[in-house]
């Protein structure tokens, strides 16, 4: 190991407020870029901001917020590193690959897992008091 990998090594074991503060701006970094060009991203915020407009009018209580919160960002997080991996796999090759095509397509499965799972949530805990206040 040479001298510059061993004090790299050293300076990520050292605690470091400048790191956790880049760490932190490189994070802020992303959500930014995806706001920017993620069309994914920017319809789940739509529907994430919806959602919690519509969960404040119907007056949900503690437990149905907690529901809702990890539907919110489960599905935004996994969105986020669905993005990093076509980005991922676009460095790794240009070409049509079988394994390419199953890395991006495995990737928004899970998305979509999860926000089928999202959608099942905010029925439950919206539909019936949405229901009750229409009709
Ligand atoms: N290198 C590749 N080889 C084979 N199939 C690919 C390759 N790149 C993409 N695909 C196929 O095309 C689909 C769309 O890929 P693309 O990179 O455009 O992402 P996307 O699903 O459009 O994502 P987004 O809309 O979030 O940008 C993939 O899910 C995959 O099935």
């Amino acid at each position: 190991m040479n001298f510059l990998k061993v004090t790299a090594l050293k300076d990520k074991e050292r605690f470091s407020l400048v790191r956790i503060f880049c760490a932190f701006k490189y994070a802020i970094q992303g959500i930014i870029h995806a706001l920017k060009v993620e069309k994914n991203f920017q319809i789940h915020i739509v529907c994430a901001i919806i959602v919690c407009l519509l969960s404040i009018i119907l007056n949900i209580d503690k437990t149905e917020w907690l529901f809702i919160i990890i539907s919110i960002f489960g599905v935004l997080s996994l969105e986020l590193v669905n993005s990093a991996l076509e980005r991922a796999v676009d460095i790794a090759t240009q070409e049509i690959e079988p394994l390419a095509k199953q890395a991006k397509d495995l990737a928004a499965a899970a998305v979509l897992v999860y926000a089928t799972m999202s959608v099942i949530i905010g029925v439950v805990i919206l539909g019936p008091k949405l229901i009750n206040l229409l009709f």
